[in-house]
């Protein structure tokens, strides 16, 4: 049944959405260490959904940006920057709803006890980004915090991967993660992936002193940037479905402000592309 009223959404919906492949391979081109660049789309995906530019009723383009990047990476603080950009719209993660469904809190049961609360969260994770991906845009251009992707890719699989998720509420997410990206068109076409040492996040972290997130350890912060790392950078993990930007982002609050002025142009030149 939930299938089925899956299926209608999509009739309804993918209406709304062409998709456009690029014929691109896998590209990088090397620069100095730290310094800002591109890694090439890889079509490696069985999907033929990967890499759209979405048209509505075939008059503007519009151009998705997901900004990726560590718990604390800067994430929000540089969205914060473009939002200030007409023609952009930025769409944050919808951190309130995971701390707050009908007055229960599955991204705090989640740090507590994993094991119980993964499929929970995660779950509801999944809903909501979805919700995200979908939604109409009301900007040529929007930047979006994180995606389905890497809370399947990331987090879904560092909870796996480190024993904290069994394996059948890996196996129920990962079919529900399967059958989204087949059936349901989203939207990518350009991710910038803000790189940081995981030491970083987490003085950062401890900066922002989010309540869920005190029992945080550094190792937590490192397997979530290995799973980055293997996913964007080496691209060896799962599918990557666009071209990566990567903004070494350790610097200061000046110093990043002044690098993402430096990649509007790269950044916002999707849009033209
Ligand atoms: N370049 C930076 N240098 C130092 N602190 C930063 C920098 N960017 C963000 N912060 C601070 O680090 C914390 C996490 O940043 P935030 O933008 O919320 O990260 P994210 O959205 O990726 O989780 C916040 O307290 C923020 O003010
Ligand atoms: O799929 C997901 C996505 C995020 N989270 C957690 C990680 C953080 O504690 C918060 C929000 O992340 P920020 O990087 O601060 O935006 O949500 C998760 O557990 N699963």
């Amino acid at each position: 049944m939930i299938v089925n009223s899956l299926k209608k959404f999509c009739r309804v919906v993918l209406p709304l959405c062409s998709h456009k492949s690029l014929s691109t391979n896998v590209l990088i081109r090397q620069t100095p260490a730290m310094e800002t660049h591109f890694i090439g789309h890889s079509r490696s995906s069985s999907t033929s959904l990967t890499h759209r530019k979405l048209v509505r009723n075939g008059e503007e383009k519009k151009s998705v940006i997901w900004l990726e990047g560590n718990i604390a990476s800067g994430k929000t603080t540089c969205l914060e920057y473009f939002s200030k950009t007409s023609d952009i719209e930025v769409l944050t993660e919808p951190v309130s709803k995971w701390r707050n469904v009908k007055g229960c809190n599955p991204l705090g049961l989640m740090y507590q006890d994993p094991t119980r609360w993964g499929l929970t969260l995660q779950t509801y994770v999944q809903l909501t980004m979805l919700d995200r991906h979908v939604s109409p845009m009301s900007q040529p251009i929007r930047m979006l915090e994180r995606s389905i992707y890497s809370a399947k890719y990331i987090f879904v699989e560092n909870l796996f991967k480190s024993g904290k998720m069994p394996e059948v509420d890996f196996a129920v997410l990962s079919e529900w993660f399967e059958w989204i990206i087949k059936n349901i068109a989203i939207p990518v076409d350009l991710i910038v992936y803000l790189q940081t040492s995981p030491q970083t996040c987490y003085e950062r972290l401890k900066q922002r002193c989010r309540e869920e997130e005190k029992v945080i350890p550094l190792e937590y912060l490192e397997s979530i940037h290995n799973l980055y790392e293997d996913w964007l950078i080496h691209q060896k993990s799962f599918e990557v479905p666009a071209p990566v930007l990567v903004i070494p982002a350790d610097h200061d609050l000046k110093k990043m402000l002044h690098k993402y002025e430096e990649n509007r142009e790269k950044i916002l030149k999707v849009h033209c592309s």
